[in-house]
């Protein structure tokens, strides 16, 4: 008997069972379908990368296991999404399409938009369900942190218990698609068990050292939670974390481990902050936030971009600490947010470099790449929201306070292993004879920086002040209204208090307070 009218689930960044209301409502609406597709138009795009892609194909391994428990397979396919659907449609009949909304790029968006639009014309609903703190058409920004606390406190959907299944020849599992980029070999390891494990492993242990931790590369390998990349390809969901995490918080009499854990759970809330700004402005993935900074963008003929672009990618700078954190990405795929910061703010305000072809340097590199909460970040270390305080990481400065020893710099960089302490952070200063009995010929082994800080940052300042002060009361309210964070009751008035004190007393980064713009908190 042919068969008809079945249930597709279109996994995307969702790779689990578990809290999947896609999932869940297909399994109980008939025969299910699941669905991953290797999209080439997403795969081949300047933002993907092939660290990502095995990181994906180690979530899908885990979701076809899982996915079997429940007697259900996993198809997999290298396809153009909306022909894809077309051939399963006219094959089989579709009856419904499940999946979770997605803030992606501009290459996703495109297909939703044309998938949605073929629904429209078949007949077919597809239901798409939230699975974070996202909302879609969000009329009002200031009733936004409501919504995302009642979504974080509905119960978690359980595992369905089975499905019908619907069985048909894939491409399987094995097959990457054509994407470039090297494999990371200090990666993390993708899959629904391993983002349980580093979840309990994090929520039980490392915590401890959260907040002491996050800001140095050296000890935020261990004190940050790792979540990311689970949560940017969804092997486990946000809810999932927010409420084990107050469950720790609760069982926990410790109040410095409670302080540590609110600490964690803001920045889960900053996930969908962030992610919201995107959703609600797509083009922010290619134009500035306030259009008058593109002005920012053209200051250097392509040729010189393209050198200090190259320079800055590859890990030569000159600036040690810089150069150590590139290697440190290029070769795990991940870095703390400090010094994700320190590269960005490096490449726009001391190189003046335009910040979307060094977003796209980071995006591939980061295997927890995340559109949503990329590109404002992006925007944000390069200041041209329009909202914010100019912040400007000087390398030498964030070197003295989070590498004190050059331990890091040691570790990433063996060319400097010999320099002694005194030069570790600014080995262009030490006399030639210093640079021969270190086996460090600068220039040669290591290069000199391209600019000198003091003046590159004394430029980078007039250039945005000249281009902040011009900026209409009407585009910083616009701005203001459509992005910018609200107070919130939700959250432990504690922990942002000591956050912004913290962030204030920062003497490594050059900052100054925004012209007309009230200054909202630490998040824009
Ligand atoms: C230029 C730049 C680009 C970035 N791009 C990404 C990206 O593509 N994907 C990504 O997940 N994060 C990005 N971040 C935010 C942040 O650096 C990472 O989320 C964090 O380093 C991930 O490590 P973790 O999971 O151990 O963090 P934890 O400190 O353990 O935080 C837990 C989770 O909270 C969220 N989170 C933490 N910090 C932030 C933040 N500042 N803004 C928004 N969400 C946050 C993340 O989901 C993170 O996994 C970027 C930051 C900068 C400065």
């Amino acid at each position: 008997m042919p068969l008809r009218d079945v249930h597709v689930v279109w996994f995307k960044r969702d790779l689990r069972v578990a809290d999947h209301a896609a999932l869940s409502a297909a399994c109980e609406a008939g025969p299910v379908l699941p669905l991953f597709i290797w999209a080439p138009q997403v795969w081949s795009a300047e933002d993907a990368s092939l660290s990502q892609a095995m990181f994906v194909r180690d979530c899908l391994q885990d979701l076809a296991d899982a996915l079997q428990q429940l007697g259900l397979h996993l198809h997999v396919y290298h396809h153009d999404p909306l022909t894809l659907l077309q051939r399963l449609h006219a094959k089989f009949g579709i009856a419904g399409l499940y999946s979770h909304e997605e803030t992606g790029n501009q290459h996703t968006y495109t297909i939703d938009r044309q998938v949605q639009a073929w629904c429209r014309m078949q007949g077919i609903v597809w239901q798409e369900w939230p699975q974070n703190g996202v909302v879609r058409r969000l009329s009002d920004r200031q009733q936004w942190q409501a919504q995302w606390a009642l979504r974080m406190q509905a119960p978690v959907i359980a595992v369905p218990a089975s499905g019908l299944a619907v069985r048909l020849p894939d491409h399987g599992l094995e097959r990457l698609p054509a994407v470039a980029g090297h494999a990371q070999a200090e990666r993390q390891v993708g899959g629904i068990g391993v983002a349980e494990a580093v979840m309990a492993d994090f929520l039980t242990r490392r915590v401890h050292g959260y907040q002491r931790g996050i800001s140095s590369p050296l000890s935020a390998v261990q004190a940050c939670s790792r979540l990311s990349p689970y949560l940017a390809w969804g092997a486990v969901s946000l809810r999932t974390v927010v409420q084990a995490t107050r469950v720790r918080a609760q069982q926990t009499e410790n109040v410095q481990q409670r302080r540590q854990l609110h600490s964690f759970e803001s920045r889960l809330h900053w996930h969908c902050h962030f992610m919201q700004k995107l959703e609600s402005e797509p083009r922010i993935e290619h134009q500035s936030f306030y259009r008058g900074f593109e002005a920012l963008q053209s200051r250097l003929p392509d040729a010189a971009v393209a050198l200090r672009l190259q320079a800055w990618q590859v890990a030569q700078t000159g600036w040690p600490l810089v150069d150590a954190c590139m290697q440190m990405l290029n070769q795990s795929g991940w870095l703390n947010f400090r010094m994700r910061a320190m590269l960005m703010s490096t490449a726009s305000y001391l190189l003046q470099l335009p910040w979307r072809p060094s977003g796209l340097h980071l995006a591939r590199a980061f295997v927890d790449y995340e559109p949503g909460i990329h590109w404002p970040q992006v925007q944000m270390q390069s200041g041209t929201t329009g909202i914010n305080t100019l912040r400007i990481y000087h390398p030498v400065k964030q070197a003295l306070t989070q590498d004190p020893q050059g331990v890091f710099v040691r570790q990433w960089l063996p060319v400097l292993r010999q320099v002694p302490d005194s030069w570790i952070f600014e080995p262009w200063r030490m006399p030639t004879s210093l640079q021969r009995r270190y086996g460090c010929l600068i220039g040669r082994d290591y290069p000199a920086p391209m600019v000198d800080i003091g003046e590159a940052i004394q430029t980078a300042k007039q250039d945005w002040f000249a281009i902040r002060q011009t900026m209409p009361a009407h585009a910083v309210a616009d701005i203001l209204q459509r992005h910018a964070s609200r107070k919130s009751r939700h959250f432990p008035k504690v922990d942002r208090g000591s956050l912004r004190k913290k962030s204030n007393r920062s003497a490594a980064s050059v900052s100054a307070q925004s012209l007309a713009a009230p200054q909202l908190s630490l998040q824009f």
